[in-house]
């Protein structure tokens, strides 16, 4: 089977930066061979004297990406895009990445990808990056119930305008994103030694998959790093003394993420699984779970499990105790 070409997604409210992320991207020679698709609302961003029109819709980036703009249908746009590469009439590329629009809950990008057969067996979603500006993040937060998806979902955000925002602004914004996201590293669009290629890069090697998981789960966000969000987001973490039986847990997932997928915004976990000597990591957004990924070696001396969840006006308790009642299980508070 053909590797399957991973998908980026570039997320963040209106104006926070995407579209300028974006550029500095494509402008990193390691990102050179990328499509970009760009979930269009109003004009497109990009500077105009970069592209050089292939069709009506695809256009080629000074770089070599093939760039196209989605009005509706994603997926259709990607099919198109996936079969015209087949066909040789575009240059090839090896990843997508797709900027949404400011006003887009990712998830449903994401379900597109997951759901669709004809996708899912050419394309894997890659990574979730998240832009947030550090000036408006605290309005925007109470405002705008996208807001906390576009945070929630993210594996790396990165927070812009720092340079105009004064300091105190600045840690609320990142208290703020650690309450909604515990997990995902944070870094700053101003910071002169930021890698833009690097924010897609997937954890390749067991150590680094493991360290990764271990940010997610760290001590900080256990049970005491609880707090209702403006928009009715919370997130916790579960600990547990003993082995998870792998079964009865992913039955409990289903069932959950069934009942209550679109509360539940993110799942990830660190799992010490019954019978197997090694943990397995495990990583859900909405009613999308990723394939379980097995390290080759916990990330420290802790052993026990730890399930993070992110919730949107779902009551805690509410999963604590059907997760409970259903594994059989004590959580460790310590
Ligand atoms: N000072 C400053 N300005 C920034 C930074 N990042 C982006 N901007 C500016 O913010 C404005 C909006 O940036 P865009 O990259 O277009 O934001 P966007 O998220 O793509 O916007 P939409 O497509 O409307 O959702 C532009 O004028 C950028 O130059 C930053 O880190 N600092």
């Amino acid at each position: 089977m053909t590797e399957r070409l991973p998908l980026h997604l570039i997320s963040g409210f209106l104006g926070s930066g995407k579209t300028t992320l974006l550029q500095r991207m494509l402008g990193a020679p390691a990102l050179g061979d990328s499509a970009v698709l760009v979930n269009e609302l109003g004009e497109i961003g990009l500077d105009h004297h970069l592209l050089r029109h292939i069709d009506g819709e695809t256009v080629l980036l000074r770089n070599g990406c093939v760039c196209c703009t989605v009005r509706d249908d994603l997926g259709a746009a990607l099919k198109d895009l996936l079969s015209r590469r087949a066909r040789g009439e575009i240059p090839g590329f090896s990843r997508v990445i797709v900027e949404s629009t400011g006003l887009a809950d990712p998830v449903p990008i994401l379900s597109t990808i997951a759901a669709e057969p004809s996708l899912r067996h050419h394309v894997r979603i890659g990574r979730v990056i998240t832009t947030v500006d550090a000036v408006n993040a605290g309005l925007q937060s109470r405002q705008q119930p996208e807001f906390a998806s576009q945070i929630a979902v993210a594996d790396r955000i990165v927070l812009t305008k720092t340079d105009i925002a004064d300091a105190g602004t600045i840690a609320a914004a990142m208290a703020q994103l650690r309450l909604i996201n515990p997990g995902a590293a944070i870094d700053r669009a101003m910071a002169p030694d930021l890698d833009v290629a690097d924010l897609l890069a997937e954890p390749q090697t067991s150590a680094a998959l493991s360290a990764e998981a271990s940010a997610w789960t760290r001590p900080s966000a256990r049970f005491q790093a609880v707090a209702a969000h403006d928009a009715g987001v919370q997130s916790f973490c579960m600990v547990f003394d003993r082995p998870i039986d792998w079964v009865t847990l992913g039955i409990w997932l289903t069932m959950l993420l069934h009942a209550h997928g679109e509360r539940v915004l993110r799942v990830k976990g660190l799992l010490d699984i019954a019978g197997s000597d090694y943990p397995v990591v495990i990583n859900g957004v909405q009613h999308v779970m990723h394939k379980p990924l097995h390290l080759d070696a916990w990330p420290d001396e802790d052993h026990r499990s730890r399930l993070v969840f992110i919730l949107r006006d779902l009551p805690r308790d509410l999963v604590e105790r059907s997760c409970l009642a259903f594994l059989g299980l004590v959580p460790a508070y310590a």
